[in-house]
């Protein structure tokens, strides 16, 4: 408080203060669409599309619109008649956050207002070295931290879009095989919204360079406590023990040999020395930087939303 004023730059809403501002937004989605969209071992359901998502839809329409009149501003400013520039929204959080949940939940509900029909998503995995690049690096170890990305590739990546190119090219990862695809691509064609999802987008550019988020028209942060998400990584680690490991295709099919109780130590060592010291070094600190914080409970259930408001 300076001078009587609040001068804190976040509102925080519990989940029954922000679920009232949904207004009259309607529900565009059915219970076969969430379980198409729905992350492996991600509980979300209706209710939580309709108290949270529903919301945050009609807060980006809005946003939208007034990031639309401002490049009209400009265009009329220069006497250029540029087609208005792609939308840019970032996704940040942890490993098995379920950033990906919310990533494919929003390019479904975003796509069905009439304004912004063209939405594409990308995930950062496109831009990971290739494994053979990380072993020769001796990074193997590393994959997901800043480094083990071409981030030069994703910042031009991000940059031709913005600038309205009407086609981009990115490459492809697999979580089956742990790698990128040798020769596959994916094509991003001058969406009126692109989604950018990833562990580490909101990180901070090198001095005299820019990064990622200098795209970004808008940014969610997905939070929960660590000891949350390091349930949810083990938890996540035994399904897919059971599902996607099965595949003889699978990177990780040799884990399925262990027993339960050296599948669940391998697990904790896995986030232990990767993914908790990833998110505590390089991924937490950027929080403060997101326009929105959805923060999660022990269930994955959203309970707090944060906006940032200047
Ligand atoms: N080893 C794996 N095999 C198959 N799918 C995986 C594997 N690891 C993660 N995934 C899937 O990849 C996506 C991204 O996972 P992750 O980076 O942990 O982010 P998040 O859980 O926040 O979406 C999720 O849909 C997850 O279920
Ligand atoms: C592929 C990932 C780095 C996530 O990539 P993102 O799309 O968030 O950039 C991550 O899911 C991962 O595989 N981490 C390596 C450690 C682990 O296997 O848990």
């Amino acid at each position: 408080m300076a001078n009587g004023w609040d001068t804190t730059p976040y509102v925080e809403l519990s989940r029954a203060q922000w679920s009232e501002l949904r207004k009259n937004t309607p529900l565009t989605l059915t219970e076969e669409e969430l379980e198409e969209l729905r992350g492996v071992d991600d509980p979300i359901d209706l209710t939580e599309v309709t108290d949270v998502y529903l919301p945050l839809t009609r807060l980006l329409n809005l946003h939208f619109t007034g990031s639309r009149q401002r490049n009209a501003a400009l265009n009329t400013f220069l006497g250029t008649g540029r087609e208005p520039a792609p939308y840019i929204l970032g996704i940040a959080g942890s490993v098995a956050v379920g950033k990906s949940t919310t990533a494919r939940l929003l390019h479904t509900l975003l796509a069905r207002w009439p304004e912004h029909p063209r939405v594409e998503l990308i995930t950062t995995d496109s831009f990971l070295y290739p494994n053979k690049v990380l072993s020769e690096r001796d990074i193997m170890h590393r994959k997901g931290f800043p480094e083990s990305y071409d981030r030069r590739a994703l910042v031009r990546f991000v940059a031709d879009v913005k600038a309205g190119v009407p086609e981009v090219g990115a490459p492809v990862y697999s979580h089956l095989e742990y790698d990128i695809v040798p020769g596959a691509a994916q094509t991003v064609r001058h969406p009126d919204i692109l989604i950018v999802e990833g562990l580490n987008v909101l990180q901070p550019a090198p001095p005299a360079a820019l990064a990622v988020n200098d795209y970004f028209d808008f940014s969610i942060y997905v939070d929960a406590r660590t000891e949350h998400v390091r349930e949810w990584y083990v938890d996540r680690f035994h399904k897919l023990r059971r599902t996607a490991f099965e595949d003889p295709k699978s990177y990780f099919r040799r884990l399925t040999e262990l027993s339960e109780e050296e599948a669940t130590a391998f697990a904790k060592d896995v986030w232990r020395d990767i993914n908790e010291r990833n998110l505590v070094d390089n991924i937490a600190p950027t929080r403060g930087r997101a326009d929105l914080v959805l923060h999660k409970g022990s269930d994955h259930s959203i309970r707090k939303v944060r906006l940032r408001r200047g």
